[in-house]
């Protein structure tokens, strides 16, 4: 259990939504490069992007598959990235750019969370999202049941979380972060201040209520 859950909120397009985000109290901004996503960024506007964030604040690159010249364009222009892998990759292709990374986990009955953890041995910790068509960003919440106790390392719960169900799933999960997207939008890839200032003060209200609990 960690002492406060930590925020990422993913898929921020515009400065407005990275000040927005830091406002709030994030830890992590997602930048996606994946091309298919309505937030999908260049490595240009991701530059500027990233180039707005406070010391502590960290920048998230999300890659789908993507190949090598890609990512490896993605670090040489921003310094102080954590990689974050949401689709098919192995841990030979995760672990090859020499730079922290997050692998997500596409959960499902039946899914085998413990091999798969022992598969990405090297994983700063797993991105837990639903499984979904599109690999992910789809505002899709999963079974939170089926995350199986004795994971070693920092669980992100993701997938569908926003403002009205964070308080339950923290106090289900105890999850070292939360990350979200779609239920911090107006529509999808339109981020909203206000939802993602509700959003992280429900996160700190389920932190609050848990040491109240546990004092
Ligand atoms: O954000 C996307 O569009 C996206 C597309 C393809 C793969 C991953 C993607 N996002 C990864 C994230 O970390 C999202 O925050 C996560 O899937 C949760 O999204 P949501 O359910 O919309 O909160």
């Amino acid at each position: 259990m960690t002492d406060r859950t930590r925020i990422k909120i993913c898929g921020v397009t515009k400065p407005a939504d990275v000040d927005a985000a830091v406002e709030a109290g994030a830890d992590a901004i997602g930048l996606v490069f994946y091309p298919p996503s309505p937030r999908a960024v260049s490595v240009a506007a991701a530059r500027a992007l990233a180039a707005r964030l406070p010391p502590f604040v960290t920048p998230v690159g999300l890659f789908v598959n993507a190949d090598d010249e890609q990512i490896d364009a993605v670090l040489d222009s921003i310094p102080g990235m954590l990689l974050q892998f949401h689709g098919d990759e192995d841990a030979a292709e995760c672990e090859r750019h020499l730079h922290p990374y997050l692998k997500a986990a596409r959960m499902q009955p039946g899914f085998d969370l413990l091999d798969f953890a022992a598969r990405f041995s090297t994983a700063r910790g797993f991105v837990l999202d639903a499984h979904v068509e599109g690999y992910g960003g789809a505002g899709e919440v999963f079974d939170w049941s089926l995350i199986p106790p004795g994971v070693q390392r920092p669980v992100v719960l993701s997938g569908g979380l926003h403002a009205a169900n964070v308080i339950r799933a923290i106090e289900q999960v105890r999850p070292w972060a939360v990350d979200v997207s779609s239920g911090v939008e107006s529509s999808r890839g339109v981020k909203d201040a206000a939802a993602i200032r509700r959003f992280c003060d429900a996160v700190r209200e389920a932190d609050a209520r848990l040491a109240a609990a546990e004092a």
